[in-house]
């Protein structure tokens, strides 16, 4: 394969350190600190300056630089990596068959956007899960702030055209294409050192906090390969906020899912303040009793879930057209599993809310229809 890079060709993925993805591993630790660099200080931010929903994460300025990126031509020239075109569709092919393997619902939901943006929606997702699974895969108990550290040094040597490895220089071609801005990314891999760190939420600001930090940023990441309609009525710092609801919908939505499973690794990511005002506490998590009062804390996080859905849908329309189907997938996909917990009468503490197949599939073309649906004002 040819590989033509700068001054620091760093490709390894001929090393016995590169896991092949089948062995669902997508990257190992050993992988991560093969090349080791020094430490750095982790800090975390300060969360009482947190404040209500959206408000302080100066979505202004993201969208600013989001849309200023990549923009100087002599900028684009020095920095464009040069890569063969065999070596890139190998990139690609391998970020599309993990996208198929990982996410089928949304995989087959982004087959209907040009042959560019669904490629970099690939090499976006597979960078994600990736990161994701450093803190969540098989590997997770390896993990610490050094190793994300180091991912973080990656992540900038991705941006800079210089990628490690094949699923990386995907990447690294998408980010040259569209104008994409590292902080998003970076501040996933923020979400993933909080995750490494806490295991409580104080109240919904901390909470807020995290899911921006691990599934809002994928709205913001995602939003400059869409595409936002010619014809929307909508400003783009309001198509950002839609993204960015969506992916905090999602995020609270998977907490709720999966409150059992991580009360049984020690993790409670329910804000601790709501729990008292329905009488619970992490004791009534761990029994795994539904009782009344669950139920009722259950309707009320419910609600908001649903609520950030409901911001996220004016969004999905104004996007450009070929790009709404995954958006609506996703959108309509995670609202079936708030019904399912609801189905399961609030049991989330036992089971785990389940979208079946047939149900999954029945939902792809009213998804589609929805997406069918011309911007309108708001
Ligand atoms: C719909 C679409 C085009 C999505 C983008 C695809 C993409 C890049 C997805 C990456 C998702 C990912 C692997 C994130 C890593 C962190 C993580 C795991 C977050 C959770 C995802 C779901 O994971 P899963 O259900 O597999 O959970 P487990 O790890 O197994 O527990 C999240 C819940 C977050 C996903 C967040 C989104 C898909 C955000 C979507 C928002 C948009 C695409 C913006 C839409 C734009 C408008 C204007 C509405
Ligand atoms: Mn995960």
């Amino acid at each position: 394969m040819a590989l033509m890079l700068g001054a620091k060709p760093c490709f390894r993925a001929n090393d016995r350190s590169f896991v092949p993805y089948r062995q669902k591993i997508l990257t190992t630790r050993a992988e991560v600190i093969a090349v080791p660099k020094k430490a750095r200080q982790f800090t975390m931010p300060e969360l009482s300056k947190q404040g209500i929903p959206h408000k302080d994460l100066h979505l202004g300025e993201i969208v600013k630089r989001q849309t200023q990126s990549n923009n100087s031509v002599f900028e684009e020239a020095c920095r464009k990596p040069k890569f063969s075109p065999a070596f890139l569709q190998e990139a690609y092919e391998r970020c599309r068959e993990i996208c198929a393997d990982y996410a089928k619902t949304f995989y087959l939901g982004t087959l209907l956007m040009t042959e560019e943006k669904q490629k970099a929606i690939w090499a976006i997702y597979v960078w994600c899960r990736r990161t994701d699974e450093l803190v969540d895969g098989p590997n997770a108990i390896h993990m610490s702030d050094s190793v994300l550290n180091i991912w973080e040094e990656r992540l900038q040597d991705i941006f800079d055209g210089r990628p490690y490895d094949l699923l990386d220089a995907a990447l690294t071609d998408t980010v040259h294409k569209f104008p994409l801005d590292i902080k998003p990314f970076r501040d996933m891999i923020e979400g993933m050192r909080m995750d490494t760190r806490k295991s409580r939420y104080q109240n919904y600001q901390e909470l807020y906090l995290y899911c921006y930090y691990v599934a809002g940023t994928v709205g913001l990441m995602t939003v400059p390969v869409m595409g936002i309609a010619p014809e929307s009525s909508l400003s783009t710092q309001a198509i950002y906020s839609a993204a960015l609801s969506l992916g905090i919908g999602n995020q609270l939505t998977n907490i709720l899912r999966d409150v059992g499973e991580d009360a049984m690794q020690g993790r409670i990511y329910l804000p601790q303040d709501e729990l008292a005002q329905f009488g619970l506490c992490d004791d009534d998590i761990f029994s795994r009793k539904v009782t009344d009062g669950w139920r009722q804390f259950m309707k009320q996080q419910i609600r908001r879930a649903q609520f950030y859905f409901q911001q996220a849908e004016c969004g999905a329309s104004q996007l450009d057209k070929d790009s709404r189907w995954p958006v609506w997938s996703s959108l309509m996909l995670y609202r079936k599993i708030l019904d399912a917990i609801v189905d399961n009468d609030y049991d989330n503490l036992t089971k785990r809310a389940y979208v079946g197949r047939t149900k999954k599939l029945m939902m792809l073309p009213q998804a589609y229809t929805r997406s069918l649906s011309v911007p309108t004002l708001a």
